[in-house]
């Protein structure tokens, strides 16, 4: 099996491609790519790890040899937020990556398993979507937008609120990825049951949790290392289905598992062929049902704008690449 890492010279491409390194199966490929010149370096840096995995580093004009025969392509490269910006604000440079990347991905492994980290993601999944659309090529049970790093945060958050030990608690995260779209299910945490207040302080440090790190990081990043760790727990478990292994469940943004909007964040078991059935995340509250119904025009709106990024392309010609608004919370 063959994992591509686009974006890979990045904060979160390189760490993740350590990631994969260290921890695929013997006999993987693991191909590194991005505009940086310096990422054959990287491949040749990693490859001097001792593990059965075969890493090589491409760049310039050889995304197609990376691309060749890729079972799994993982999407890191654009650019990140700095203190005071809006995730929607990387929405225009961004989407161009997407596009060209997704095209090219569309013509040299259109059966891949396509995993969207580069936000926003709640956007950018759309923009894939019409890519690989367009191209004739677009199966939604490969197409993912990446929310495991809302998962890693709400169970690291949650158990340490409980004084459990990490890694013991499971929460599932349903919407999308930005602001109040990140809604996590409290009241379907096992074994506990919060008062309003307290499910309502950790929802809040959970949404609010990316803007912290780019706060804290002041002005050279966002989340790369804890996103790292998410985007490995998600990609072994997408290759753990890709490998015919039972009962992998995990939360991802994907097209056609909900009746709340054509993209949405929620569990889902997935097998050899992507994911293939979402699960039920559980009774809501009426606190998380509003908070459900509030997040909606919002959710539908950024996957509107990410269509029509494909669809309706003149309506972003006169719009600078990289705006400046403040992260709404
Ligand atoms: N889904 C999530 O939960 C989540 C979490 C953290 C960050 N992110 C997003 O991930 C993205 C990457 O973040 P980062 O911190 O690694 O940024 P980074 O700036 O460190 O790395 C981005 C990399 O992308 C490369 N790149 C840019 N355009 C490219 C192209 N056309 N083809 C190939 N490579 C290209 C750059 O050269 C750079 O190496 C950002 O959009 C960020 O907002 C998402
Ligand atoms: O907040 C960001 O801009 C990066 C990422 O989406 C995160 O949640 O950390």
């Amino acid at each position: 099996m063959k994992i591509t890492v686009l974006g890979a010279a990045g904060g979160i491409g390189q760490s993740v491609s350590l990631l994969l390194k260290m921890k695929l199966p013997a006999g993987f490929k693991l191909a590194l790519y991005d505009i940086a010149p310096v990422t054959p370096g990287i491949g040749v840096d990693l490859s001097h790890i001792p593990t059965d995995v075969a890493v090589k580093g491409f760049t310039g004009n050889d995304l197609p040899l990376a691309l060749e025969g890729s079972n799994v392509v993982v999407i890191c490269a654009g650019i990140a937020r700095k203190p005071g910006m809006h995730r929607s604000d990387l929405f225009k440079f961004n989407a161009g990556v997407i596009r060209d990347l997704i095209a090219t991905g569309a013509a040299i492994c259109p059966n891949a398993c396509f995993c969207i980290i580069t936000n926003p993601v709640n956007s950018m999944v759309p923009v894939a979507a019409e890519v690989l659309k367009k191209a004739g090529v677009y199966n939604p049970q490969k197409l993912f937008g990446v929310t495991m790093l809302d998962v890693i945060r709400a169970e690291t958050f949650v158990a340490k609120f409980l004084d459990r030990a990490a890694g013991t608690i499971r929460v599932n995260v349903i919407g999308g990825h930005s602001g109040q779209t990140i809604l996590p299910v409290m009241s379907q945490v096992g074994g506990f049951e919060f008062t309003d207040e307290e499910a309502a302080a950790l929802v809040r440090h959970i949404q609010d949790a990316g803007t912290e790190v780019v706060d804290a990081k002041a002005g050279n990043g966002s989340a790369t290392l804890a996103m790292a760790a998410a985007g490995y727990r998600f990609i072994n478990a997408v290759v753990r289905g890709l490998m015919d292994e039972e009962n992998v469940i995990e939360c991802a943004y994907v097209e056609g598992g909900s009746q709340h909007s054509r993209f949405f964040s929620q569990p889902m078991r997935l097998g050899k062929e992507g994911w293939y059935k979402v699960l039920p995340y559980g009774p809501l509250t009426q606190a998380e049902k509003a908070s459900l119904e509030a997040m909606l025009p919002t959710l539908r709106d950024e996957i509107r704008m990410g269509e029509d990024f494909i669809l309706k392309p003149e309506l972003f010609q006169d719009q600078p690449a990289e705006a400046g608004k403040a992260e709404k919370k």
